[in-house]
Formats: C-alpha cells, sequence, structure tokens
C-alpha cells in the first residue's frame, strides 16, 4: 500500500456537514458525487496533502445509514492508494482477510475501490483505491 488517499466520515446531512467542515478546514469543498451503487452521496475536501471525503447515505439499507444507525456519526473508513489494486486484492485474500467484494467496483474521484472486512482489521473498515487509467475511464 502507497499512502492514506482519503478518510471517509459518515454524516446525516450531506449540506449540514458540508457547511461545518467549510468552517473547520477553512475552504469549501471541490466536488459532490453521487455513487449510486453504494447508497452514498459524497463530497471531498482537500486539506494540504490530504483528502476527506463526507458520505451521506443515499438510501435506507446504504452502509452509511446502518453505520450511523449503530455507531452514530463519525469516521466510517480508511482509504489506501494502491497501484495494483487486484494484485493486493490477491495479496490478502491469500492470507485469510475477507475481502467484501469479488472485484475491484467504481467508487468516488475515479477510483477503482475494494473493501476489507472491519473485522479483519481491528474494527477499522479499510478500503483500497486505484486510479482509474484514463484509457479504462470509458
Ligand atoms: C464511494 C466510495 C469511495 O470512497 O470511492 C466509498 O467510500 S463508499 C463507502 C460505503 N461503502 C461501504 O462501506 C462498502 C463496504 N461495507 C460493507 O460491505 C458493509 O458496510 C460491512 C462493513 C460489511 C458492514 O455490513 P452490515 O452493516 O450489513 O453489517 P453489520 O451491521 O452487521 O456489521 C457487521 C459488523 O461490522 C461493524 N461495522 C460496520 N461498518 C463498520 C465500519 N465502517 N467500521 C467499523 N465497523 C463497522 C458493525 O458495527 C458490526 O459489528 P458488531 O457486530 O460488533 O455490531
Ligand atoms: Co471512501
Amino acid at each position: 500500500m502507497d499512502k492514506i488517499e482519503h478518510i471517509g466520515i459518515a454524516v446525516r446531512d450531506l449540506a449540514a456537514s458540508n457547511k461545518l467542515f467549510e468552517k473547520i478546514f477553512g475552504m469549501p469543498h471541490y466536488k459532490i458525487e453521487e455513487v449510486a451503487s453504494e447508497g452514498v452521496r459524497t463530497s471531498f475536501f482537500e486539506v494540504g496533502p490530504n483528502k476527506i471525503e463526507l458520505l451521506e447515505a443515499t438510501k435506507d439499507d446504504s452502509p452509511i445509514a446502518k453505520f450511523i444507525e449503530k455507531k452514530g456519526e463519525g469516521i466510517h473508513h480508511i482509504a489506501f492508494a494502491v497501484t495494483d489494486i487486484r494484485k493486493e486484492m490477491d495479496r490478502l485474500r491469500a492470507q485469510g482477510f475477507r475481502i467484501l467484494n469479488e472485484e475491484p467496483k467504481k467508487g468516488a474521484d475515479n477510483k477503482w475501490v475494494a473493501f476489507l472486512h472491519p473485522k479483519d482489521g481491528n474494527g477499522v473498515l479499510i478500503e483500497l483505491c486505484q486510479e482509474i487509467p484514463v484509457r479504462e475511464n470509458t
């Protein structure tokens, strides 16, 4: 794994949280993107070299809705940049980690993503992220 790609924060109300984090960071979010397949609407902030993703549920069975119901708002996942997501998934699977998706799936901000089960990471949900090469992004 290369570096932290972003930290995901589960929020109830994206518009309200955008205003809140705009005050905290002293700058506005740079994009809002809905990922229908994950049941989320996201916004992104760039804080120096770091990226923060806010996530709001778009349906009742969204992972974000379930998370907030159980644990409340707060840090939901940590995403790591990888250069070859399939290779990383295979490497982790071979060591017995449960990867929550068979194949990489399309996330926000032009990334292939995959998730490790939080119970296999001391309660931390880990996302792997690989930038989608331009030629694949059709
Ligand atoms: C757009 C994209 C991007 O960046 O590009 C994103 O980030 S999308 C981000 C949203 N998408 C995802 O999160 C996709 C991957 N997540 C999932 O597949 C799911 O949310 C699971 C992590 C498998 C949880 O599934 P589900 O909520 O149905 O099961 P569950 O409620 O029984 O949870 C099983 C146990 O995991 C815990 N659990 C659930 N979500 C957790 C989280 N984020 N961090 C730490 N623990 C978590 C629950 O509290 C529970 O523990 P106890 O049994 O002890 O109570
Ligand atoms: Co994420």
